[in-house]
């Protein structure tokens, strides 16, 4: 697949503290790519570096062929953290401009607005000024002003914040329909189980620095072990000597038994000591929140002898 942008060996400081580490990664033409990490972790100032709002120490920013300054922006299209559009403009008067700063065709970008709002249930809304929009809505309109001059690369930070179910529904199944018409896509989110849902590839960042980067399946062969929940009864004492755990948490009649790698969950099965107490048992693939967690936390109980992994 081709590659779109390609963020290389970025640092960056803010006085004399250093919040990008060495970043590196790619964005592919059609792929949705997502950028993860805790708070104040760096993803934002790595989007404003793309962005060309802030500027990199060191490393650069390659845009099919072009760098940093002259990256031609009407190309990009992108959803800031914080959310905000003039108050008192109607929502048709704010998306023309939007389009007309991308030098994006009017009639067309009219169009499109249309469209969209019908698509975005918020058909007959084109006169009403931004001010009399719910939150939701209006993150919406400004999801349109992101998308309208039909970007080859949509930057997206956090894009599900503060939306209902119903309009988190509509968003995904957007983003979908433009990575799949080619758009490449740089989704920022702390809700890990969209991002499983919906990303091909992921990057995690941790105090400025690279700590996952690869495709779904990737993170999950390398990071997601499985986990073995057992219903019942049972004394911390006889769970510990089931071997190929790596860590137990009980809760009550719940056992979870975090197993090591490369274990195979049928094979593990059949060792179970027979006076385990079953209720309910249930193996599963550790799930990418809990991945998150673990090295979000310092934790590393998943990864490899618990070394952290880059
Ligand atoms: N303009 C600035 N001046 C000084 N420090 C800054 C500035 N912008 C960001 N930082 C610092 O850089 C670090 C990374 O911040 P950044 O906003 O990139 O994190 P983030 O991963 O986007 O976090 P969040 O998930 O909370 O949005 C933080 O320690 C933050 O305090």
């Amino acid at each position: 697949m081709q590659t779109m942008l390609e963020v290389k060996g970025l640092n960056k400081s803010f006085k004399d503290k250093q919040v990008l580490k060495n970043i590196s990664f790619e964005v592919k033409k059609g792929e949705i790519m997502a950028i993860l990490g805790p708070n104040g972790a760096g993803k934002s100032t790595t989007i404003r570096n793309i962005m060309g709002i802030l500027y990199p120490d060191e490393g650069s920013i390659t845009f099919h062929n072009h760098k940093g300054k002259g990256i031609p922006q009407n190309k990009i299209g992108y959803l800031p953290e914080e959310r905000g559009l003039y108050k008192n403009v109607k929502v048709m008067d704010i998306l023309l401009y939007l389009a007309d700063l991308k030098d994006y065709p009017l009639d067309k970008a009219k169009e499109r607005i249309l469209d969209y709002l019908k698509k975005f249930d918020l058909e007959g809304k084109e006169n009403v000024s931004i001010e009399e929009l719910s939150k939701g809505m209006g993150q919406k309109v400004q999801f349109i002003g992101a998308v309208i001059h039909e970007p080859e690369l949509l930057i997206l930070d956090e894009p599900f914040s503060g939306l209902d179910p119903v309009s988190q529904d509509i968003f995904k199944e957007e983003i979908r329909r433009l990575r799949d018409a080619g758009t490449s896509i740089l989704l920022s989110s702390h809700q890990m189980n969209l991002v499983e849902e919906m990303c091909d590839r992921l990057f995690m960042i941790q105090r400025g620095e690279k700590v996952i980067y690869g495709t779904l399946d990737e993170v999950k062969t390398e990071y997601a072990n499985f986990k073995c929940t057992i219903q019942g009864q049972n004394d911390i004492h006889l769970l510990e000597t089931i071997p190929e755990v790596e860590h137990i948490e009980q809760d009550g009649d719940v056992s979870v038994l975090y197993l090591t790698k490369d274990v195979h969950p049928s094979r593990w099965v059949k060792h179970l000591p027979e006076d385990l107490n079953i209720q309910e048992l249930s193996m599963n693939r550790v799930s990418l929140h809990e991945i998150f967690i673990d090295i979000a936390t310092d934790k590393r109980l998943m990864t490899k002898e618990g070394e952290a992994h880059a």
